[in-house]
C-alpha cells in the first residue's frame, strides 16, 4: 500500500528529522590504537600499563577493531528498514571515542539542516557507561562548539537531541538474542556437545560496584537489567528446546585497580569453578554487547574459549544481535515510539520481562559514575539537563 498520489503523508518520525546512531568507536589501524585508548581513558587515571595491555588485544587483531564496520552495517540495516516502511529519515553516525566523532556527526546534522534528532545509543542497558556518558558527551561537545546554553536549561542551541530509551527489555532485542542462543545450542550439538546438559552463560561487560549502585536510579540496576532478560531468554530457549535450561550471568573485561571491586564472577573464573563441579557443555551468550566488537572477539572468543578448551569443555559462543531482523525492526519501532511521545501522544511502550519501560528522559542524578558524586558535567536528554 503506497501513499496516494498527490498527497504527502506526514512522516511518522516527526518531530525528528534525523536519527543519530551513537556509538563507542574503535581504531581502524595500528597507528590509531594509542590515540584511541587515550580518548577512552581521558581523565580516568587508567595507568599506561593497562593501556598497553588493552593495546595488545587490538594489535593482535591487526590494530583494527571490528566495531566501526559493524556500526556501518547497522546503519545500512536501519536505512533499509526505514526505506522498507517508507520513512524518510537520514541516519547519521557518530562516536564518543573515534572518527566520525560526535562533533563530526553534529556538523553533518547541521549540514543536513536537521533541527531535532533522536539518538540511538549502541548500548542496550542503563549505567554510566551505556547511557549517561553518551548524554554528557553530547553536551560537552556542543559546549566545545559554543552551542550549549549553560545559562538556562543547559540546552543545545543548534540541533535538539532526544534519546531512545534503554532497549534491553524491548521485544526485538530479546527475540534476536533468543534466536542467537538457539543457534548456539545447535552449534553445540554439531560440535559433539550435549545440549540437554549444557549451561547457558550470559556474559556482559563488568562495571565497578560503585557504578552498579548508582545505576539503580534508572529503575533497576545494571546487573538486575541483565538478570531480568537472562531469565526470559533462558525460559524461551528452554521452551523451544523442550527441556529446562540452567543459566547464570558472568562478566568480562574488568579493568581498574584490583583493589576496586567490580561485578563478578569473571567468565573465566566461572568456567573454572563449574568445570570443577563436572560441567562439560557451555553456551556463552554475550547479551551485554550489541555486536561482535573487541570485547567479544578478544575476551570471549579468544580468552574465555581458551579457558574452556583448557578445562576440556565443549563451548560455543552464541551470536550478538548485530543486524538481526527482529533487532533492527525493534530499533525502528523504538524510534517511532519516541517520536509519538515527543508529539505528546499516548504510547504503548512495549516491554518484555518484569521491568518497566525505562525513561526516555532520564531522571535527575540518573546513572552517575558514582553515587552522591554529581559529575558537574552537563548532560542532554535528561530532566537534569543543567547538571
Ligand atoms: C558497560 C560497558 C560497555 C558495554 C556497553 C556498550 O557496548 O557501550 C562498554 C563497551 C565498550 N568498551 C570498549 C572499549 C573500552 N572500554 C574501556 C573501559 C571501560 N569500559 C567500561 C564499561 C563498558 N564499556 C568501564 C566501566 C571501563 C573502565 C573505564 C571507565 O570507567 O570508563 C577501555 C579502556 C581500557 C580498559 O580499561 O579496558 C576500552 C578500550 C568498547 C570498544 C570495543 C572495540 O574497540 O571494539 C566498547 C563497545
Ligand atoms: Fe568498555
Amino acid at each position: 500500500m503506497g501513499p496516494m498520489s498527490g498527497t504527502s503523508p506526514a512522516s511518522p518520525a516527526l518531530p525528528y528529522d534525523a536519527l543519530l546512531l551513537y556509538s563507542f568507536g574503535g581504531p581502524n589501524e595500528p597507528a590509531d590504537v594509542v590515540p584511541f585508548l587515550r580518548n577512552v581513558t581521558a581523565g580516568k587515571g587508567i595507568p599506561d600499563s593497562r593501556l598497553e595491555e588493552v593495546g595488545e588485544h587490538y594489535y593482535g587483531f591487526g590494530g583494527k577493531s571490528p566495531i566501526n564496520e559493524q556500526n556501518l552495517a547497522l546503519k545500512a540495516a536501519l536505512e533499509a528498514e526505514l526505506a522498507r516502511r517508507g520513512i524518510d529519515l537520514p541516519v547519521v553516525w557518530g562516536n564518543r571515542n573515534w572518527a566520525p566523532y560526535t562533533a563530526d556527526a553534529i556538523a553533518e546534522l547541521e549540514a543536513l539542516g536537521a533541527q531535532r534528532a533522536v539518538a540511538l545509543v549502541t548500548s542496550a542497558y542503563s549505567s554510566y557507561s551505556g547511557c549517561r556518558q553518551y548524554r554528557e558527551d553530547l553536551a560537552v561537545v556542543l559546549d566545545g562548539m559554543g552551542k550549549l546554553d549553560r545559562s538556562g536549561a543547559g540546552a543545545s542551541t543548534t540541533v535538539q537531541f532526544d534519546k531512545i530509551r534503554s532497549y534491553f527489555n524491548h521485544p526485538g532485542f530479546v527475540q534476536a538474542n533468543t534466536d542467537a542462543v538457539l543457534e548456539g545450542f545447535e552449534a553445540l550439538a554439531a560440535k559433539g556437545g550435549d545440549p540437554t546438559k549444557a549451561r547457558l552463560v550470559f556474559v556482559t561487560h563488568s562495571i565497578p560496584d560503585t557504578m552498579e549502585a548508582a545505576s539503580r536510579v534508572a529503575q533497576a540496576t545494571y546487573s538486575a537489567q541483565h538478570l531480568d532478560v537472562g531469565a526470559l531468554i533462558a525460559e524461551r530457549v528452554g521452551a523451544a528446546l523442550g527441556h529446562d535450561v540452567e543459566w547464570e550471568l558472568a562478566y568480562c573485561s574488568r579493568s581498574g585497580p584490583p583493589s576496586q571491586p567490580w561485578l563478578e564472577p569473571d567468565v573465566n573464573d566461572l568456567l573454572t569453578e563449574r568445570a570443577g563441579e563436572g560441567l562439560r557443555d557451555v553456551v556463552m551468550s554475550p547479551i551485554g554487547f550489541v555486536s561482535d566488537h573487541m570485547e567479544v572477539a578478544y575476551d570471549l572468543d579468544t580468552e574465555a574459549m581458551a579457558t574452556a578448551t583448557e578445562l576440556g569443555m565443549t563451548a560455543v559462543r552464541a551470536g550478538t544481535v548485530g543486524t538481526r531482523e527482529p533487532f533492527v525492526r525493534g530499533l525502528v519501532d523504538l524510534m517511532l515510539e519516541r517520536a509519538a511521545m515527543a508529539r505528546g501522544e499516548d504510547v504503548d511502550q512495549e516491554t518484555v520481562g518484569t521491568l518497566p519501560p525505562f525513561r526516555s528522559v532520564c531522571a535527575p542524578g540518573c546513572c552517575l559514575r558514582r553515587d552522591g558524586e554529581p559529575s558537574g558535567v552537563p548532560a542532554l536528554c535528561g530532566a537534569d539537563v543543567s547538571a
